[in-house]
């Protein structure tokens, strides 16, 4: 399976920041429990899933590519990372599990304290994505790195699989709906909410 995106220059902008402000407890929830199951269900596919990173990829569009089994980045200006601190906000532990599983402890932890954006040349040399080709060849490089991959006997590579992130998939598992009930009232606080406000607004500002 390769995730890729129909929005030239995206992966993906992450989370609809819209959804986090201003919403009732009850679909803070709701749209959370969504989004965990999304993240079980591709973090403990057992396909062979790619991530072909042809644009911006900040926070759950960085979760996206991290969560796959391997990342192809467009070179250039496009920038990938969990930047949630900036937003005023926090990396849920999943998300940050995800990163200490791809990048180690010491990059993880200067990573999200700094809301880190990297380009695809850093995002390379720390190990966040495999590969960085231009832009053009960002899906046939994908696809190539597919079919090393399909030569393995699957049965062998599923167990591998699952046996390197059961430990990741089973935290969250195991507290599901505490998850979503925190989530919902740290989203609800009246210092988070300002500080998503000001992200709304400086975005919109930028476009003008
Ligand atoms: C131990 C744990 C303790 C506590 C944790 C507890 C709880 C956790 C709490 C919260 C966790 C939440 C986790 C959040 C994850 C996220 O994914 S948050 C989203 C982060 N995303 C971003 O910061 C991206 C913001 N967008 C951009 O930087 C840019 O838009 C872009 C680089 C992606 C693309 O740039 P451009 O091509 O220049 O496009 P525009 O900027 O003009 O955007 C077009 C249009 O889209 C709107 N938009 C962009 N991103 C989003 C978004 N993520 N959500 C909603 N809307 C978005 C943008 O405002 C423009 O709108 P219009 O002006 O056209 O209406």
């Amino acid at each position: 399976m390769v995730l890729a995106s129909a929005a030239p220059g995206i992966f993906s902008a992450g989370l609809d920041i819209l959804e986090m402000y201003q919403s009732t407890p009850e679909r803070c929830v709701a749209f959370w429990r969504a989004l965990q199951d999304a993240w079980l269900n591709l973090y403990g596919s057992r396909l062979i899933t790619m991530a072909a990173i042809e644009g911006h990829s900040p926070a759950g569009g960085c979760l996206l590519a991290m969560s796959c089994d391997y990342r192809v980045m467009a070179e250039g200006k496009f920038q990938i990372g969990l930047n949630e601190t900036k937003l005023g906000i926090v990396a849920p532990f999943w998300f940050t599990d995800v990163m200490l599983n791809t990048i180690g402890h010491r990059e993880t932890e200067k990573a999200l304290q700094l809301g880190a954006l990297y380009s695809a040349q850093q995002a390379l040399s720390i190990g966040l994505v495999d590969k960085v080709v231009p832009l053009a060849e960002v899906m046939p490089t994908v696809e190539g790195e597919l079919k090393n991959w399909l030569q393995i006997p699957a049965a062998a590579r599923v167990i591998t699989k699952t046996s390197m992130r059961k430990a990741v998939l089973d935290r969250l598992r195991s507290q599901k709906e505490k998850d979503a009930q925190f989530f919902a009232d740290f989203i609800n606080r009246d210092s988070v909410q300002k500080s998503l406000g000001m992200y709304i607004a400086s975005l919109q500002k930028k476009k003008n």
